[in-house]
């Protein structure tokens, strides 16, 4: 709601909406209700706005999302009434002012910000644009190039920058609304044109259609395929073409094309998603809301390779104090050198840059090769080599030195974490927290609970996350987990596509047109070959320990594909020897090229087995790809892996590059409709019998089998009916 009150001179809307006061249908009705009273009382000679609790407002009540179109209705009108207003209104910005939020503000001739509280148009990160004329009043104000900035990208601004843009006439560092009040008694009986943004032409750009082609061009890179910033930008470029009216019914017209469009709806999907599973809950009856997480006021981080590095620079950034361990003088000198070029790089990035940081202070980030300086941590991350023996050889040494309390933590990709915890006289804290890689850039932390793991221990582990600033996503334990393990079946595919005739570059096109950020083949030559080709011998696939007469192509009676091992035999491990499935300018290079050599190479290997090439399309490569990885989604969740299809999106979305106006695999696979799926991997099973990964799984048959039911109640017929899958 928003509650009226009218002080001396001055009337005071204050919105009132827990727990960020969002423009539900009956907050803008009361806020309608409350200019019209104001208007009406003629002591009243000005007006000020603000927001309940020290928020201004959040926007739109994402929570009537279901109802969108009577809500964004709703709210232009209002913003327009507030500007027609024949006294002035000043806005008192505290929190945030995003969305609506910030539209509203934008309706009011004056706008006055606490130092500490942000704003932006966020509506294209939920797949919409601003659309009660924030598309038309934002450039008018701040101009065209810093309005496309921010309604393109929906970042959130502090109030230091919208100062300097001009977003707000004045910001405080005491109080707001004392000083709005003062602002608005200040202008009573000042003019209001000048003050209407409606009213006011759109700055000039030198060569502005130059400038806006190539904007364009930069949102439709960045974008890739999500419509949302290209409208976004249409709306904008229409302020620049026409009077504010038509630009309002552009606007108008944009927002009803990506209202339709579905992927706003996959979007508001992920946003809810992302926080359903801040509410984390086990099988064993632990959860968020009965666990208590511990304090980490220190850690260490044991390993300084491409994990341990970024994830002592996550730590330093979120101000956790660590000890940063390493096997040996020499690796300790390269990954010390390492870290500290990752946060000199990072400092740059923030204001206030090293001091901030203050990590050349030992008591902040001390690095060493003794584990005695470990006695006293909180918690610990360890990230060396990814070999069981060596991890619990590492943990075992853990439990006799840390504290009681510790927490112990591995980022192992894919071991059994109730076996690392054997290793320890504390299973109970012992936990997976998986990392992705660049550690200090991606937003995923999975934490995986073994049988043991204590609800405490989650809990702390998913504080850690929000420490981090990562989204955490509790799973259970399982070869893989849960990104890895959907990611096997995929990259599986993608090299099956390969011996039957396909290029690297034309899988990952198909899958890079559809929006991941890079294809199988391109994240295999940027993680490193090598590092599957160990695990592969660990397994036994590959290498000395293969028994002899194993046929190449097949292994425990399945399907296996030796071109990623005959690869590396080849020392073509990707970017890091400048060759892998692409040539690379030099070893460690960036820029892919499809090799001459690779294509002989694959040509020469379909020969000696006897495989007929076929041409294969952009529809069976996305669907083989993409099939297996949901299907094994099915699986996870049948086996009670993960509480429910959005944490499988959360993480697919967050750790590898899945784009996100799809709503993640799962919520993919509801809108193709299960039927589908399922038939299409009926057919390519029945292609391909000995390919486990395509055998459609029992859950997955067992929703189809009931008529397609909605996502959201998927998981209550696993409950009834698990025991008949
Ligand atoms: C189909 C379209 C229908 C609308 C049609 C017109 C659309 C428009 O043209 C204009 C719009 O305003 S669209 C909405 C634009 N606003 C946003 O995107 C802000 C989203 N919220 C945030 O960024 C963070 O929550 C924020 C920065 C505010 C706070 O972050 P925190 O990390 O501190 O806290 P959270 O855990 O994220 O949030 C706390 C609780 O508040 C709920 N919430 C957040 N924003 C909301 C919003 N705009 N409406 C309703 N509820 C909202 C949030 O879900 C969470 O609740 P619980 O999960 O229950 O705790
Ligand atoms: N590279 C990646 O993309 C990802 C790797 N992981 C996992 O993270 C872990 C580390 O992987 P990377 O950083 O890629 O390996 P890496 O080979 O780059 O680094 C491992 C580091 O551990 C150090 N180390 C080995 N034994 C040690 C000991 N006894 N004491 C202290 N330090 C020791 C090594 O000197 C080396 O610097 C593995 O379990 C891996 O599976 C998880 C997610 C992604």
């Amino acid at each position: 709601m928003a509650q009226y009150a009218r002080g001396s001179a001055v009337a005071v809307i204050r919105l009132r909406n827990p727990p960020v006061n969002a423009l539900s249908r009956a907050v803008l009705q009361a806020l309608e209700d409350g200019l019209k009273k104001a208007d009406a009382d003629p002591s009243v000679k000005a007006v000020m706005i603000c927001g309940e609790n020290g928020k201004f407002s959040a926007g739109a009540d994402i929570r009537g999302f279901s109802a969108p179109k009577r809500l964004g209705g709703a709210l232009g009108p209002v913003v327009s009434l507030i500007e027609s207003s024949e006294k002035p209104v000043v806005a008192a910005i505290e929190g945030v002012a995003l969305g609506g939020g910030l539209e509203v503000a934008l309706g009011c001739h004056y706008r006055i910000a606490h130092v500490k509280a942000r704003m932006g148009l966020p509506e294209v990160t939920l797949g919409l644009l601003p659309g009660a004329e924030g598309t038309q009043r934002l450039p008018r104000l701040i101009g065209v190039p810093a309005a496309l900035d921010m309604i393109t990208t929906g970042k959130h601004i502090p109030a230091t920058e919208a100062l300097k843009l001009g977003l707000v006439d004045e910001i405080v560092e005491e109080n707001t609304i004392e000083a709005a009040i003062r602002l608005a008694n200040k202008v009573i009986g000042q003019p209001l044109g000048p003050r209407r943004l409606s009213l006011k032409p759109v700055p000039k750009v030198p060569n502005m259609e130059a400038f806006l082609d190539e904007a364009l061009a930069k949102v439709k890179r960045q974008a890739r395929g999500c419509l949302a910033p290209e409208l976004c930008f249409q709306a904008v470029r229409a302020a620049t073409q026409s009077p504010f009216a038509d630009g309002v019914r552009r606007e108008r017209e944009l927002f009803q094309v990506l209202l339709s469009s579905g992927q706003a709806q996959a979007l508001q999907y992920a946003f809810f998603a992302e926080r359903a599973v801040r509410r984390w809950a086990t099988p064993g009856g632990a959860s968020w809301s009965s666990a208590a997480p511990q304090p980490v006021r220190r850690a260490a981080v044991i390993g300084l390779g491409t994990m341990g590095r970024g994830i002592v620079t996550s730590l330093v950034k979120a101000n956790i104090p660590l000890v940063a361990l390493e096997q040996d003088l020499e690796n300790l000198n390269k990954g010390r050198k390492a870290v500290m070029f990752l946060l000199e790089r990072e400092a740059m990035k923030m204001e206030g840059g090293a001091q901030v940081l203050d990590f050349h202070n030992p008591a902040r980030l001390q690095f060493t090769v003794d584990f005695d300086l470990l006695r006293d941590v909180d918690l610990v991350i360890e990230a060396v080599f990814e070999n069981m023996a060596l991890k619990k050889e590492i943990f075992h040494k853990l439990s006799k030195i840390c504290k009681p309390g510790a927490l112990l933590c591995t980022n192992t990709s894919a071991l059994n974490i109730d076996e690392i915890a054997s290793a320890t006289n504390r299973p109970q804290q012992v936990i997976g927290t998986h990392f992705f890689s660049p550690a200090h850039v991606m937003r995923l932390l999975e934490i995986i609970y073994g049988r043991h793991t204590s609800p405490t221990a989650i809990a702390t582990a998913m504080q850690l996350a929000t420490a981090l600033k990562k989204v955490g996503v509790v799973v259970g334990n399982c070869f893989g987990f849960v990104g890895n393990r959907m990611m096997f079946p995929y990259v599986q595919q993608a090299v099956f596509l390969l011996e039957e005739g396909s290029r690297p570059d034309a899988v990952d096109q198909a899958l890079e047109d559809f929006g991941f950020k890079i294809g199988p083949f391109r994240m295999s030559d940027l993680a490193g070959l090598d590092v599957g080709w160990r695990s592969r011998k660990d397994q036994g696939l590959t290498g000395p320990s293969l028994p002899a007469g194993t046929p190449a192509r097949q292994r425990r009676g399945q399907r296996y594909s030796p071109l990623p091992d005959l690869l590396c035999e080849h020392g073509r491990f990707g970017q890091k020897t400048g060759k892998g499935w692409y040539l690379y300018e030099k070893a460690g290079g960036r820029t892919a090229t499809p090799d001459p050599w690779l294509l002989n190479f694959l040509s020469q290997y379909r020969d000696t087995h006897g495989i007929q090439t076929r041409f294969i399309d952009q529809e069976e490569i996305l669907e083989r790809c993409l099939f297996s990885l949901i299907n094994e989604g099915f699986a996870i969740l049948a086996e009670g892996i993960a509480s429910g299809p959005e944490h499988l999106d959360v993480i697919y979305i967050n750790g590898y590059g899945w784009p996100k106006h799809r709503g993640g695999p799962m919520f993919y696979a509801s809108t193709v409709g299960l039927p589908r799926v399922l038939a299409k991997l009926q057919k390519y099973s029945e292609a391909h019998p000995d390919v486990p990964g395509l055998q459609p799984s029992a859950f997955l048959k067992k929703l189809a089998a009931v008529g397609n039911p909605p996502l959201k109640e998927w998981m209550s017929y696993l409950s009834q009916q698990s025991s008949k899958l």
